[in-house]
């Protein structure tokens, strides 16, 4: 589903950062873990094509999205990647419910309203929807990121930091809510976090350093 080869990414006046080569198929996870400074959210921008990378290929649903222009990648990125971070993001202004349709609506993806109530109710948010996201808890946020991130059924799932602010067993649950979602799509999920907590709860792991 997707792989990458030989990655590497030069901020100008930087220093040359180099990834393992990864890979990652349907329905399955991949943990990308690292210390502070060695490149997690650089990777996750390379992946979601937020950054040219500066050598290497990165290939997703058969495409190599290296020779994509911004626009076309745009489209690309609404298509077939949803993205978690960390920070839900949402507009303050418009409702729970507006702001999760909204990529579904950038995407034109057919019957969003009907997809958002069926993972509204999955991941246990429907009662929510029609709230201000300033009125939701913190886990809460964070599972209405997850539909957010699920609403245009991407192929490919990238989460950058789901877990690293919440405790124990809220991260455990996190972590496993994601991998079960990524599965029922049968979309690659990939996680990129200093949370070493997911270890214990994946066993594809790669290491940055
Ligand atoms: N805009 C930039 N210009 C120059 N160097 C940068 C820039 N952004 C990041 N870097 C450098 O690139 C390296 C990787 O940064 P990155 O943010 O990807 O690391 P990280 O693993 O996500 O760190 P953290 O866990 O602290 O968020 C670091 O050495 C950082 O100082």
């Amino acid at each position: 589903m997707i792989y990458t080869r030989n990655l590497a990414y030069a901020y100008p006046n930087g220093r040359q950062l180099r990834f393992p080569d990864m890979e990652c198929a349907e329905g399955r996870v991949l943990l990308i873990t690292g210390q502070s400074g060695v490149g997690k959210t650089t990777l996750l921008h390379l992946l979601a094509g937020l950054l040219k990378p500066s050598g290497g290929e990165i290939n997703i649903a058969g495409t190599d999205i290296g020779p994509f222009s911004a626009g076309a990648m745009d489209t690309f990125r609404g298509k077939h990647i949803g993205i978690i971070y960390q920070q839900s993001h949402f507009i303050a202004s418009l409702t729970v419910g507006e702001n999760l349709l909204l990529p579904a609506a950038l995407a034109s993806k057919d019957h969003p309203r009907q997809r958002l109530r069926n993972i509204a109710e999955r991941l246990g948010i429907h009662g929510l929807l029609h709230k201000k996201p300033a009125q939701l808890s913190q886990g809460e946020q964070q599972r209405a990121s997850i539909a957010r991130a699920l609403i245009s059924s991407p192929q490919l799932l990238l989460a950058d930091e789901p877990t690293a602010s919440l405790d124990d067993q809220n991260c455990i649950a996190v972590a496993e809510l994601l991998a079960e979602q990524a599965q029922q799509q049968q979309a690659a999920l990939l996680i990129v976090t200093h949370d070493s907590r997911l270890k214990q709860v994946f066993d594809h792991h790669i290491q940055l350093s």
